[in-house]
C-alpha cells in the first residue's frame, strides 16, 4: 500500500495536453461545485445600474444604441403581437414569438459587427430587426408568397438574409451549432475581422450536435461565440429533466472553452458580455460560451398550449368538482321549506335536460 506524502505530490506526468502532478489520495472530482456559478448582471431588480457595476472597459453604451435597443425590443413585441394575432385567425400556418427573451438577441446584435455572421436556433428575430430587415420582410417569408427570399419554401418564422449575413434557419435544434464552427474557421483561414455568433436554446443543448460543436470549436480554435437561451424549457421538457449540471456554462470548460453566465433579462450585462465575447473571439481566435438565464412568457410556438405541462392545471382540471347538493349546503343548520324545494326543481331539470349540464358534476 502506498502513503501519501508530500514528495509525491510533486512528481508529475508528461502528458499529451501538459504536466499531469500524481496524488496518492484517491479523489473522485465532485458531480457538482458547491455554489452555482454566479449570473452576471449590471441592472438592478428596478432597473437600475448596480454601483461599480463591471461593464466592460471602453463599452459605454451611447444614447443612440440604448435608445435603438430599446425601441426595437418595444417592435419586437408588437410584432409578436400582431403575427400571432395572425396565426390565430387561421391567416399563417405557425408561428413562434421572442416574449420575455427579446433582450438576449437586441443586445447581443446591438454589441456585433454586421460582418459578423449569425446561425440562428429561431427565437432570434430580434437580431434580424437590429439589422434592419424590416416588418415586410418578415410578412413576406410568414406568408411564403413571391417576395420570399426562401421562395415560399420553408415553415413560417424560417427567416434568412444573405445581405444581412444571417443564415437561414433550419429545423432539426442544433444542427446550426457544428455548422457556424465551420463558418467561423473559413472566417479564420481568410484572416477576416469578425467571428460566428450563433445560437441555441438549452433543449438544443441536450442535442450531441451542441457536444460536437464544442469540442471542434476547442481545437480549431475557431471565432466563434456561442450563446446559450436557457428559458428552463424545451417545449415541456424541463431542465431538470435535460441535465444535472449547473446549466449550460460550466460544460464550456470541460471542452476548453471559456464560458460565462448572464442575466438574460438584462440588455446592458449581454451588451457587455457579448461585446467582450467578440473581442476574445477576434483577437485570440477562440470559442466563448455564453449562457443567459431568461423565461419564456409565451407558449412554445403556436403549436403547443403550455397550460398543459402546468402540472397544478392538469391536477386541478382532473379532480373532480363539488356535488350538486354543495350548492344549498353550510348556511342553515335545517334549510328551509324554499331552498329543499329549489334544490329538488334543479335536480328535476337536470335529469330531463342532461345534456345541458357539466358532467363531471356529481348530481
Ligand atoms: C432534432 C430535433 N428534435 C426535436 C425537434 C422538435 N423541437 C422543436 S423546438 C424544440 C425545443 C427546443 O428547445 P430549446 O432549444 O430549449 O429552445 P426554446 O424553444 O426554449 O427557445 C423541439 C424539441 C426538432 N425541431 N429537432
Ligand atoms: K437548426
Amino acid at each position: 500500500m502506498a502513503f501519501a506524502s508530500d514528495s509525491d505530490d510533486e512528481q508529475a506526468l508528461d502528458f499529451p495536453g501538459g504536466m499531469v502532478s500524481y496524488t496518492s489520495e484517491m479523489r473522485f472530482i465532485s458531480e457538482s461545485q458547491e455554489k452555482r456559478i454566479p449570473c452576471y448582471r449590471v441592472l438592478d431588480d428596478n432597473g437600475e445600474i448596480i454601483n461599480g457595476s463591471d461593464l466592460e472597459p471602453g463599452t459605454s453604451v451611447s444614447k443612440e444604441v440604448a435608445v435603438k435597443m430599446y425601441n426595437d425590443m418595444v417592435t419586437l413585441q408588437m410584432m409578436d403581437n400582431i403575427f400571432y394575432e395572425a396565426q390565430r385567425q387561421g391567416r399563417i400556418s405557425f408561428y413562434l414569438t421572442s416574449m420575455g427573451e427579446e433582450a438576449i438577441s437586441i443586445a447581443s446584435a446591438a454589441a456585433l459587427s454586421t460582418e459578423d455572421y449569425i446561425l440562428p436556433q429561431y427565437r432570434e428575430p430580434g437580431v434580424l430587426l437590429w439589422r434592419g430587415f424590416t416588418i415586410q420582410e418578415f410578412a413576406n417569408q410568414l406568408f411564403g408568397n413571391k417576395a420570399d427570399y426562401g421562395k415560399g419554401r420553408q415553415m413560417p418564422i424560417h427567416y434568412g438574409s444573405n445581405k444581412l449575413n444571417y443564415i437561414t434557419i433550419s429545423s432539426p435544434i442544433a444542427t446550426q451549432l457544428p455548422q457556424a464552427v465551420g463558418v467561423a474557421y473559413s472566417l479564420k483561414m481568410d484572416k477576416k475581422d469578425a467571428c460566428v455568433v450563433t445560437y441555441t436554446g438549452d433543449g438544443g443543448t441536450s442535442e450531441g450536435d451542441f457536444h460536437a460543436a464544442l469540442n471542434f470549436a476547442a481545437v480549431t480554435d475557431a471565432p466563434v461565440v456561442f450563446i446559450c437561451r436557457n428559458n428552463g424549457w424545451a417545449i415541456s421538457t424541463n431542465v431538470s429533466e435535460q441535465f444535472r449540471s449547473d446549466g449550460v456554462v460550466v460544460k464550456g470548460q470541460a471542452y476548453g472553452v471559456r464560458s460565462i453566465r448572464v442575466d438574460g433579462n438584462d440588455a446592458l450585462a449581454v451588451y457587455s458580455a457579448i461585446h467582450s465575447a467578440r473581442k476574445m473571439a477576434i483577437s485570440e481566435q477562440r470559442p466563448v460560451l455564453v449562457e443567459a438565464l431568461t423565461y419564456r412568457v409565451g407558449h412554445h410556438s403556436t403549436s403547443d398550449d403550455s397550460t398543459n405541462y402546468c402540472k397544478a392545471i392538469q391536477a386541478a382540471e382532473k379532480t373532480e368538482k363539488p356535488p350538486v347538493s354543495d350548492l344549498f349546503s353550510d348556511v342553515y343548520d335545517v334549510p328551509p321549506s324554499n331552498l329543499r324545494e329549489q334544490e329538488n326543481q334543479l335536480r328535476e331539470t337536470i335529469n330531463k335536460y342532461p345534456q345541458d349540464y357539466p358532467s363531471d358534476v356529481p348530481v
